[in-house]
């Protein structure tokens, strides 16, 4: 028989991610002891989550709403879809740096503001627009601070429009640099990139260490005129001094997703509804990435693109599995299989891997696992979570 999972769905997750759910789940907004949920920018930190939570899927990025730490502490993966949406917030952004070289979005006002016959208003456009003359991309340097799937991309596109590129990023992945160009220029601090850049992109995660990453003293640093593009979280620009510095004139523009009180009709300030994943496309790829891993992990145990736990895969040769969330300690392995041994199991394939703190385990063994077993196994001091999960 298929097993029944339910899933609880938060925000509005692409029909065809959730299609990729098996058919016998319970899936639905209204699901009240949820085995897994899906979210997208919903803030789970408010939620009481519930004791029968296995799995959470962020079908985006970041995940700055969900805390991870205590779900870590039950346990429980997070999974989210690195890279599913990274090509429509490096589209937003390459168009934000347009709107900002070519002073669209003031122009578009002024054209809102004028009134009168065709005859007088092509006057006052032929008038008026050389307010808003801008500047073009080639020659220009961008500089990207966190050189992710997102950061890369924008890089890449901004090298094939003549842009110089300046990127930082201390802790980049081997793929993300492989996915760079070469004509990136490599910096060692973030001063470095402010300094030298007309144009700034930020496509770091929000954490303690980038909350107000680009604040007044590296405003200041910057060259007159530079235009700040902030399409990867509130917090990581010190919105005061954003505005401080679109007054002196060091800021030409600030273009960012994230709308609030201070930044409203403020004359520099863009503001979008925090749309850079909001395409067809990227919120599909985020949504299938996610039930899949969701769906992988609930059903077999096997844990790809979690944030908080280690990548492992075992495929299934027994129809009888157990997994394991333990802290990475000593002798946990050897007190798992002493339970296992001592209750006549034969270990038939076992996986072990750590990441930081967490630790996970699969084993998969010839016979039918008891309860007394899984509660032993339950019982080990550092033992955070044991799921068995039989096919037969
Ligand atoms: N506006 C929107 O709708 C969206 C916003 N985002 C935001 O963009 C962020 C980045 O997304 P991805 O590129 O997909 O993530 P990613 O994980 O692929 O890349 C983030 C990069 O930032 C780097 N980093 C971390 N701390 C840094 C620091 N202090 N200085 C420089 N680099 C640092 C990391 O080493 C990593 O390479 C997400 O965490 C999310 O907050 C992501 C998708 C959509
Ligand atoms: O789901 C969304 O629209 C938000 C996307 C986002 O911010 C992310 O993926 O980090």
């Amino acid at each position: 028989m298929p097993k029944t999972f339910q899933v609880l769905i938060l925000n509005t997750i692409s029909k065809r991610g959730l299609a990729r759910l098996p058919a016998s789940y319970v899936v639905g907004s209204d699901v009240v002891q949820p085995d897994a949920i899906l979210v997208r920018s919903a803030n789970l930190r408010e939620m009481d989550i519930p004791a029968s939570v296995l799995a959470i899927g962020r079908a985006g990025a970041g995940t700055n709403n969900i805390p991870v730490k205590k779900l870590s502490e039950r346990g429980v993966p997070v999974f989210n879809a690195p890279g599913a949406n990274a090509n429509a917030v490096k589209e937003l952004v390459i168009a934000g740096m347009l709107m900002g070289a070519r002073n669209l979005i003031p122009a578009i006002r002024f054209v809102e503001t004028l009134t009168g016959s065709d005859e007088e208003m092509h006057k006052a456009t032929e008038a008026g627009k050389k307010a808003f003359a801008g500047s073009e991309l080639p020659g220009r340097t961008l500089g990207v601070i966190g050189l992710g799937a997102i950061g890369s991309l924008v890089a890449d596109a901004a090298i094939k429009l003549g842009m110089n590129v300046i990127g930082f990023d201390p802790a980049i992945t081997v793929e993300a640099a492989w996915r760079l160009p070469a004509r990136v220029k490599k910096a060692n601090s973030v001063e470095e990139v402010v300094k030298a850049a007309d144009f700034i992109t930020l496509h770091v995660p929000l954490l303690d260490a980038t909350r107000n990453l680009i604040n007044a003293e590296r405003i200041a640093m910057m060259q007159p005129g530079t235009v700040l593009l902030n399409f990867a979280r509130e917090g990581i620009v010190d919105n005061a001094a954003a505005l401080a510095g679109l007054q002196s004139g060091q800021l030409h523009a600030y273009l960012n997703d994230f709308p609030a009180n201070a930044l409203q009709r403020q004359p520099g300030v863009v503001c979008l509804p925090h749309l850079g994943a909001s395409t067809g496309e990227a919120e599909e790829n985020c949504a299938v990435m996610v039930a899949e891993q969701v769906t992988d992990y609930l059903e077999n145990g096997n844990i790809l693109n979690a944030v908080n736990f280690p990548n492992v895969n075992m495929p299934r040769e027994s129809a009888y599995r157990v997994a394991i969330a333990n802290a990475n300690v000593p002798n946990m392995l050897g007190q798992i299989s002493t339970a296992m041994a001592n209750a006549g199991l034969n270990i038939h394939n076992m996986v072990n891997k750590s990441r930081g703190d967490m630790a996970y385990t699969l084993v998969d063994v010839d016979s039918s696992v008891p309860d007394s077993v899984v509660e032993e196994l339950c019982a080990i001091s550092g033992v955070l979570a044991v799921r068995y999960l039989p096919t037969a």
